[in-house]
């Protein structure tokens, strides 16, 4: 990525109902013609023929692919059925809308974010976090020209959803400080003002925990918001860095070694937990505001088995190895991830 440039979107529409307008949206951003939306399973009908009706109603010719996980795969199908299309919509989850920005980057036409839950910062960011053989890649992609966040979709989500994006927000805590540590230790580009946005849209989150509620317009506005704001910063940066540290090589090692994973955001904010010890802060700090906010701190509370945090601890700094973190380049050894584990009271 660039250094010297930041790509940001150009309009983003948030609020209760923004959704059914998605084509006039479309049509003064001056698209026209062919577009298609990228849907998952669910969200098809909870918001995709939503905005598929409005688009139509705007004279929009509309293509619709499905997908299911965030793979190159994934990415090759939406890639084949852009036929003269003209923009790009991802309507759905954090996977949809990676692949959706993923496929739109490689055929260098427009994107458009539509998340219907507020459960990952990826809605406003340039990058996209697609699996392959070896574990997670953050792939450099274009920003999204447009967000249209329909705040009441969002606050009809399941709340867990809600309450995985805050944590992912949370997570930024550890994420600046292994930044900063990789700064010190091996001279990274470090941007103190990425650094700062990212720390404060955290404080943020953790500011307003006790509003956060299920059923909430308000929460649901709060989370996105932030969201997007932490979307952002990850622009400033040009990289998810400060978005991004051990806490989240530790759920992406989750992804890969457990059956079942839990949601990206709850695995990054226990993650959190655990990576704040390291760091030698004040971990309780993070867990109670996790806690606060009814997100998971625990493996029972993430359906995980105890014998899998200790993997997924012992294998983490293994992933993406160019980025730097508290785990070092060996990473925990088994009786140190359990031990960690445990004076945490993760498990
Ligand atoms: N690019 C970036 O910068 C970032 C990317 N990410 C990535 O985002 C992903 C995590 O996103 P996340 O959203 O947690 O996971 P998913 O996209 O897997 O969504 C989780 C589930 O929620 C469903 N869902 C979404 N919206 C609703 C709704 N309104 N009502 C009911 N169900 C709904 C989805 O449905 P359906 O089955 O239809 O999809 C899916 O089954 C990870 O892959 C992570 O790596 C995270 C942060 C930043
Ligand atoms: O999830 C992200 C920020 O919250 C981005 O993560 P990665 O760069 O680790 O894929
Ligand atoms: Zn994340």
């Amino acid at each position: 990525m660039d250094p010297r440039k930041i790509q940001l979107p150009r309009e983003i529409h948030t609020g209760p109902g923004v959704i059914e307008d998605t084509g006039r949206i479309c049509s003064d951003l001056r698209f026209e013609g062919r577009v298609m939306v990228v849907t998952g399973p669910r969200t098809l009908k909870i918001a995709g023929e939503t905005a598929i009706e409005s688009l139509q109603d705007a004279g929009f010719e509309v293509d619709q692919v499905t997908v299911g996980d965030a793979t190159m795969a994934s990415v090759a199908q939406v890639q084949d059925g852009l036929n003269g299309t003209s923009l790009v919509l991802g309507v759905g989850g954090g996977k949809v809308i990676d692949v959706a920005k993923m496929a739109a980057t490689l055929e260098g036409v427009h994107f458009i974010s539509v998340p219907t839950a507020a459960s990952h910062d990826g809605i406003a960011s340039p990058r996209a976090s697609i699996r392959n053989g070896e574990g997670t890649a953050s792939l450099e992609a274009s920003s999204p020209i447009g967000v249209i966040a329909d705040t009441e979709v969002i606050r009809k989500a399941p709340f867990r959803l809600l309450a995985s994006g805050c944590a992912d927000i949370i997570s930024n805590y550890t994420a600046i400080m292994d930044w900063k540590l990789a700064h010190r230790l091996l001279n990274e580009r470090y941007s103190e003002s990425a650094a700062a946005l990212s720390l404060m849209t955290a404080k943020m989150i953790i500011k307003s925990a006790d509003a956060i509620k299920e059923g909430l317009e308000e929460s649901a506005r709060l989370a996105v918001k932030s969201l997007i704001s932490s979307g952002i910063v990850i622009s400033i940066a040009g990289s998810s860095r400060p978005a991004s540290g051990s806490e989240h090589k530790f759920s992406h090692a989750l992804d890969m070694v457990a059956p079942e994973p839990a949601l990206h955001g709850e695995q990054c904010g226990v993650g959190t937990i655990m990576m704040m010890h390291l760091h030698g802060g004040d971990w309780r700090f993070i867990r109670d505001a996790l806690a606060r906010i009814n997100a998971p701190t625990t493996a029972a509370e993430l359906g995980i088995d105890p014998e899998y945090i200790i993997e997924a601890l012992t294998v983490a700094h293994t992933i993406r190895k160019e980025r730097y973190t508290i785990l070092g380049d060996r990473g925990l050894t088994r009786e140190a991830a359990e031990r960690l584990a445990k004076i945490t009271e993760v498990i």
